[in-house]
């Protein structure tokens, strides 16, 4: 098992240099977010660092070969060392071996300074020390605390989102560090039969118009749903789903105010987000978290787009049975059944760096579950950081916008009126870690996780001025 480091990877390349890692013999078990590092002088690119945990049968120095010609075909010529280049392919780690010889050393001796390196490292690991060889890297750091103990000592989490270091994910052409300020997510229901909106945005000319309002109210993602998955609906196949979707996404994307905006798909089906992808989407959300389509998962690692994975148990028919609601701990089976989905994601080809994880607000929960999951994102997160730091750090989506809950809680029994219900559950769900949030009524929400947004702000650099 060995760790590789990729530095200097220009953004369209960060796929190029996973696909040739994976023909080489590499098998890819876990990745680590991408890291990019600002740019010093205006003439610089902006560098990429990520990490890869994979097996491999080649021996360190068959492997070290191998590097080196995956980097000679990527464009790098002998030069400065150290200089500007296009890709840099590093073994860190090699299972538990050290191996010293003249063109090779185990560990890596240079890594033990850099911040760039650990980062994505320590991403690779989870809390919970599992295995004896992730013990021998902790050992090889030299600190009592190992490698954790190392990256305090570098700055540890407080280095990024600032000083250049930011964890970044390729979205579109251009790399988006989602932790900076609140995404808001406008949701386009193509269906009959939605719970809130269902009908009224079936001809294109509804749709196009109402995706107008929402960016003109400030929506950074457009979702477009062609079928419901509200509980009980009955499901459409993907030759429908696609005949309700492609002419409105044709039309979104000939509109002059989408530039600069995201279109996301709103599908469990493989083939219309495949389909829906060749037309210009930019982003999957998957209700399913790849449950329902047994090629989800391959098909979003060859299509390069982000994905969202979101808890449910069961389809829209079963989630809400009696045994689908049962939970221990909510906060801690989400984050484990989440977790293995994304895991399960992983080893199927899509790299940690373009997952965004969703607890499922309202799928397989009941009232109570919905209000453990919108004041315990930071347990979530904290219980998925056991297994996976990267994971664990991947970008939040919550939806809880005019869902049944809050009419339950505030007597509001058409949907319409859930709306300062909602404001309210996203402002809780923001101030606990959310990153994007997916709403019906834009203008509104788009205030709270500015207030959001602001708080988080100053509390932070209160807390930052106390220090
Ligand atoms: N663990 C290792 N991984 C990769 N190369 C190594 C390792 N240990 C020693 N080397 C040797 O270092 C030589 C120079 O590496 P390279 O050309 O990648 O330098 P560099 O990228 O400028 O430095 P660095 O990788 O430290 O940032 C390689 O040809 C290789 O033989
Ligand atoms: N990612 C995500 N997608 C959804 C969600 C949700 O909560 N999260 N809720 C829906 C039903 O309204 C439909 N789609
Ligand atoms: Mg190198």
């Amino acid at each position: 098992m060995s760790l590789l480091k990729c530095l200097g990877l220009p953004r369209h390349q960060v796929s190029t240099a996973r696909k040739y890692l994976n023909v080489s013999s590499l098998s890819c078990l876990r990745t680590a977010k991408n890291f990019s590092i600002e740019a010093h002088s205006q003439d610089e690119e902006v560098v990429i660092a990520l990490g890869i945990r994979a097996v491999t049968k080649l021996g360190p120095h068959e492997l070290l070969a191998t590097l080196k010609k995956i980097e000679k075909d990527l464009g790098r010529t002998d030069g400065i060392r150290y200089g500007p280049r296009p890709i840099d392919l590093d073994i860190l780690f090699y299972g538990k071996y050290k191996v010293r010889s003249d063109s090779l050393n185990i560990p890596h001796e240079r890594i033990w300074e850099r911040p760039f390196v650990i980062a994505p490292l320590v991403d690779l690991l989870g809390s919970a020390i599992d295995n004896d060889t992730v013990a021998s890297w902790h050992s090889f750091s030299g600190h009592s605390g190992g490698l954790f103990e190392l990256w305090e000592k570098l700055g540890g989490e407080s280095l990024i989102g600032q000083e250049g270091m930011h964890r970044v994910m390729p979205v579109a052409n251009g790399l988006v560090d989602w932790s900076l300020r609140t995404s808001v997510m406008g949701i386009l229901n193509l269906t009959p039969d939605s719970f809130s909106d269902g009908g009224n945005f079936q001809s294109v000319e509804s749709a196009v118009s109402q995706v107008q309002l929402m960016i003109s109210e400030g929506a950074d993602i457009i979702d477009i749903g062609a079928q419901s998955t509200r509980p009980k609906a009955s499901r459409i196949s993907v030759e429908e789903e696609l005949s309700r979707l492609i002419p409105v996404l044709e039309a979104v994307k000939s509109m002059p105010e989408i530039e600069g905006k995201l279109i996301s798909i709103d599908t469990f089906y493989s083939d219309v987000a495949s389909e829906a992808v060749s037309r210009g989407a930019h982003l999957i959300n998957d209700v399913s978290a790849g449950q329902l389509d047994p090629n989800m998962f391959k098909v979003i690692a060859d299509l390069d787009v982000p994905y969202v994975a979101m808890h449910m148990r069961g389809d829209p028919c079963t989630m809400q049975s009696r045994e689908n609601l049962k939970y221990d701990d909510v906060c801690k089976e989400v984050s484990s059944e989440l977790y293995s989905r994304v895991r399960q994601a992983e080893l199927s080809g899509i790299p940690t760096w373009r997952i965004i994880i969703d607890p499922g607000i309202g799928f397989s929960k009941k009232t109570e579950d919905n209000l453990d999951i919108l004041t315990g994102l930071p347990a979530i997160r904290a219980e998925i950081a056991k297994s996976s730091f990267a994971i664990s750090r991947a970008p939040i989506l919550i939806g809880p916008s005019r869902k049944r809950f809050l009419g339950d809680i505030c007597s509001r029994p058409s949907a319409i009126e859930r709306d300062p219900a909602t404001i309210a559950s996203i402002t809780a769900g923001v101030l606990g870690g959310a990153n994007i949030v997916r709403v019906h009524n834009v203008k509104d929400n788009c205030d709270a996780v500015k207030l959001c947004d602001a708080l988080l702000r100053h509390k932070s650099s209160a807390m930052k001025s106390r220090r």
